[in-house]
């Protein structure tokens, strides 16, 4: 459903420029549920607003479905945006309307698109369980009831793909688990696509696949051993290293990612060696004793 391929996006304000994605690749499929982790400042939200269509890339080849990002125009975009994605943002605030009911805030993007469909907007409420609260006003929710209603939100517009930034961000555990719950169960159940980004590595264990990001690329990738079994002690790598396997990304050009410790452990800086034994390839510091001539 998704491709990236050398994906890259730079923010130029003034005279500095920032590159948040430095030739990102990323495959995803239809009907992934996946989670995107990486320190704060790797790229996630960078990536995530441009699979959104909240932000357009600076070059490479991003593709969602039949859309292709980068040459998308603007009016297109909008309908990319309406029809085809849904968003979830850690601070629901900006989803929401406080003085209107649940009910009424699933309604109105509804409205706005013109798929006016009231039965739908009660089901999803239901879905993420709030039936017996779709008639209270936003104001009278708790924090993580609101960010259910945000989810229903998201879902109004039919939308394949759900992108998530940090949906389990500023809520207790339970309801953090109670909101990943809710995403396998809109996976299995609607078939539909969600991509979580977090740094919160709890929520590695819920999804069938994590892909690393370090300084705007992708690094390593795990993949769920077997999907139904989940790592709850959240402790990385150990968490996730039970339920899941991990592999290096390799881009088409033969180039990966050594993570910073362990060249820090080894010494190694700027220069390596490779060797190849026929089964295994080692990477060494350099040996101080052999000096080029
Ligand atoms: N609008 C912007 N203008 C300039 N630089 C930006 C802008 N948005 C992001 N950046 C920079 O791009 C880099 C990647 O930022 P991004 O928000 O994608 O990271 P992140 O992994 O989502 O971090 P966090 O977990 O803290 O949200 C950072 O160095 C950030 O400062």
């Amino acid at each position: 459903m998704i491709t990236c391929e050398g994906l890259v996006k730079i923010y130029k304000t003034d005279e500095i420029e920032v590159v948040a994605l430095q030739g990102l690749n990323i495959q995803i499929d239809t009907g992934e549920l996946m989670a995107i982790i990486g320190n704060s400042g790797s790229g996630k939200s960078t990536l995530l607003n441009i699979l959104g269509g909240l932000d357009r890339p600076s070059a490479g080849q991003v593709k969602v479905g039949d859309w292709d990002l980068l040459k998308i125009t603007d009016k297109q975009l909008v309908e990319y945006k309406r029809s085809t994605v849904g968003f979830i943002w850690q601070n629901n605030a900006r989803n929401l309307i406080s003085y209107l009911s649940a009910l009424e805030n699933v309604e109105m993007p509804m409205m706005l698109s013109g798929n006016y469909d009231r039965a739908y907007a009660k089901q999803l409420l239901e879905w993420v369980g709030l039936g017996n609260r779709m008639h209270n006003r936003l104001q009278e929710l708790s924090g993580g009831e609101q960010q259910r209603v945000a989810i229903a939100i998201s879902l109004a517009n039919r939308p394949r793909l759900l992108l998530a930034d940090e949906p389990t961000g500023s809520v207790d555990t339970k309801t953090a688990d109670m909101i990943l719950s809710i995403f396998q169960r809109l996976n299995q159940e609607l078939g539909v696509t969600i991509v979580i980004v977090t740094h919160d590595m709890s929520v590695a264990g819920k999804v069938g696949r994590v892909v690393a990001i370090r300084d705007g690329m992708t690094s390593s990738e795990f993949i769920a051993r077997h999907p139904a079994v989940g790592a709850t002690d959240g402790h990385w790598p150990t968490g996730i290293a039970q339920a899941h396997e991990e592999f290096v990304v390799l881009d088409r050009a033969g180039r990966l990612q050594v993570p910073k410790e362990y060249l820090t452990a080894l010494g190694i800086n700027g220069k390596a060696t490779m060797e190849f034994d026929g089964e295994k390839i080692m990477i060494k510091a350099p040996n101080p004793n052999q000096t080029l001539k």
